[in-house]
């Protein structure tokens, strides 16, 4: 079976990149896997940039077959924000309820119809020696006023789907990868991955 290397230590997105890649046919490792994997500064100033970064950095250790995810929550009333800095918007790494905290409070006097955003998930595959491949997807919402569910991760709890009546944090895995910016861009990419399979990039 042949082996992807996811390029990400965050456990939500491992959990939904073995949900997508596997009833494809692949085995998905990721840095979990590999804990003594270099942690790679994310010193771009776009989700693409960052995810290659994420990825060639990992390929070159590994001489494998690897993608990176870049990703994060871009609120408009925020201009934006927190955007490529999404991980490390109150200040810390990686510190999900603060980060949800900064963002409601920067939000308290934002009225409903302005609480519009979007999830954005850049992706990045290098297969060594050949270029890159991007692909990118998006998920629109609304940021509620407080934290509901218990699914996900990061801040999924405060995205609203207008359409299910529930946060991203309130539906199963499942329906989440369906109309994800990650499912959706790990559908762009699939097909790209198993292009890869057949020419055989996966054995060299
Ligand atoms: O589906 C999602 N549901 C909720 N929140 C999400 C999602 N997707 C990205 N996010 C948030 C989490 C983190 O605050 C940032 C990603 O930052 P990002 O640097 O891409 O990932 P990360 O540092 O957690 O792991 P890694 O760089 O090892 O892949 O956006
Ligand atoms: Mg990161």
């Amino acid at each position: 079976m042949e082996e992807l290397i996811i390029a990400t230590k965050n456990k939500g997105k491992a959990k939904e990149f073995e949900e997508l890649f596997e009833p494809l046919g692949f085995r998905v490792k990721t840095l979990l896997d590999y804990p003594d994997a270099p942690d790679i500064e994310e010193t771009g100033k776009t989700f693409e940039e960052n995810a290659l970064l994420k990825a060639v950095g990992i390929s070159n250790i590994f001489q494998k077959i690897v993608i990176a995810d870049d990703s994060g929550l871009v609120i408009d009333a925020l201009d934006g924000r927190p955007g490529v800095y999404s991980a490390r918007y109150a200040g810390t790494d990686k510190d999900d309820e603060a980060n949800i905290q900064k963002v409601l409070f920067e939000m308290k006097d934002v009225p409903e119809e302005k609480r519009t955003a979007h999830f954005h998930c850049t992706l990045a595959l290098v297969v060594p020696g050949k270029d890159p491949i991007i692909v990118e997807g998006t998920c629109n919402g609304l940021i509620l006023t407080e934290k509901r569910g218990n699914n996900g991760f990061g801040y999924d709890p405060i995205f609203y789907l207008p359409h299910l009546k529930k946060t991203m944090a309130e539906i199963t895995s499942e329906e989440k990868n369906r109309i994800s910016h990650r499912g959706n861009a790990i559908r762009k990419l699939s097909e790209h991955v198993q292009e890869a399979m057949e020419r055989g990039d996966f054995l060299s």
